[in-house]
């Protein structure tokens, strides 16, 4: 392909991206895929340099643009080496006209900026779309921090955390024969400070009620050396399902998995009432502590599904709260840096739950800023995912 024709086709995927993230269609990964599927044509040099335009206008441009032309020439204003392949030439883009609309650059509208917790600086908003590093937990069941080092000597260990290991970004880990062998899992270190931050005993019993594929109910298993009983719930069947096999491969035996139906959480874990001593909410929410690796999020931020998870995030803590036994505690926890998924969502909850506490100290010394009855991780103070965390007692 002529380097105008990668061009033209980085546009019509973003085209097809923009769409999928008004609608709340297949994310930009997905999309990307199908489209190359769809050009076999295409050589792994094209697919590269296309894959880098499409990344690079996702996270340059701050909201859904108008169109993939209007994304793709707000980088070509910034690059002219980029601007002069609009040259009309057969499969290539159009000439630029002066006056065509160009799509907004920038982290986010300031209207979603305003949303955010007020302790989230300038350095954190620019650390936000920054490249992530590869964090690691070494699986305590089957390895260690120490046997990591000596597989990928180019990490170092992550502050506060006893099995992460910090890598660069690029690196291939998970085609180690080790990842096969359930030694570790890639794991960004916010996701290994909140499962650590639930604290769970051998012994105890454990509710992950928003499971997902399982990454933080495994941590939860190793770091609880296998012998806590957890029930891990989630109502994605697809996401679910990833959990037995992983847990298998991770040397992880006590975790039973229960999918649940949408609308009728409480009846079907009607059993398990007031009965588990921990319960971490990994709530579904916006996303946005994780714009660094799914920068694409900000273009899927609208205030109507801002507004419904707050009200799910609300609705799942009320049914964590009912699980936990008396003097339990329940972890919330959503990869958000938005005040109205984090520190407010708390205040409310301690509002409708006269004698729950807010407790303090689950966090490495130096880890993560009080924020509110919780506390907030970001990439810029914390070199983590944006998150935000509160862990509460029930009363006794
Ligand atoms: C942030 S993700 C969880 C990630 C997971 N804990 C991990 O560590 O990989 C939120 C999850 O909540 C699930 N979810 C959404 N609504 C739910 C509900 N009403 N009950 C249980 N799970 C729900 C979603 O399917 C999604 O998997």
């Amino acid at each position: 392909m002529t380097p105008a024709a990668r061009v033209q086709t980085a546009i019509e995927i973003l085209d097809a991206i923009a769409t999928s993230a008004r609608d709340g269609g297949a994310p930009a990964d997905a999309i990307f895929a199908e489209a190359m599927r769809a050009r076999r044509y295409a050589g792994s040099k094209d697919r590269r340099a296309i894959r880098g335009l499409v990344y690079d206008a996702i996270r340059g441009v701050r909201s859904v643009p108008a169109s993939g032309r209007a994304a793709m020439l707000a980088l070509a204003d910034a690059d002219p080496e980029l601007a002069a392949l609009f040259d009309g030439t057969p499969y290539g883009p159009a000439a630029i006209s002066a006056d065509e609309p160009r799509a907004e650059t920038g982290i986010a509208t300031p209207a979603l900026i305003k949303l955010f917790d007020p302790l989230v600086g300038k350095a954190d908003r620019e650390a936000m779309l920054a490249r992530a590093p590869l964090d690691l937990r070494a699986n305590r069941l089957r390895s260690s921090r120490d046997e990591l080092a000596l597989i990928f000597p180019d990490g170092e260990a992550i502050a506060g955390l006893a099995d992460g290991w910090r890598l660069p970004g690029e690196t291939a880990a998970v085609q180690h024969s080790s990842y096969a062998e359930g030694q570790f899992e890639v794991q960004d270190a916010a996701s290994q400070y909140a499962a650590a931050a639930l604290g769970a005993e051998a012994g105890e019993v454990v509710i992950d009620l928003c499971a997902g594929a399982g990454g933080k109910t495994l941590a939860i298993a190793s770091a609880a050396g296998d012998e806590a009983a957890i029930l891990a719930c989630d109502t994605n069947r697809a996401r679910l399902q990833q959990l037995p096999p992983r847990a298998h491969r991770a040397g992880a035996t006590a975790i039973e998995t229960l999918l649940l139906n949408p609308g009728q959480e409480r009846a079907m874990l009607a059993d398990r009432m007031g009965k588990a001593d921990r319960v971490i909410v990994d709530a579904p929410c916006s996303g946005s502590g994780t714009w660094r690796r799914s920068p694409e999020l900000r273009w899927r931020s609208t205030p109507v599904r801002l507004d419904r998870h707050v009200a799910e995030q609300a609705k799942l803590m009320d049914i964590g709260a009912d699980l936990v036994a008396p003097g339990g505690k329940l972890l919330y926890a959503v990869c958000s840096i938005i005040t109205r998924e984090g520190r407010a969502q708390v205040d409310d909850f301690l509002k409708r739950h006269p004698g729950w506490t807010a407790d303090d100290g689950y966090l490495p010394e130096g880890v993560g800023r009080a924020a509110g009855s919780g506390f907030l991780l970001t990439p810029g103070r914390d070199g983590c995912d944006g998150f935000f965390l509160a862990r509460l007692t029930a009363p006794c």
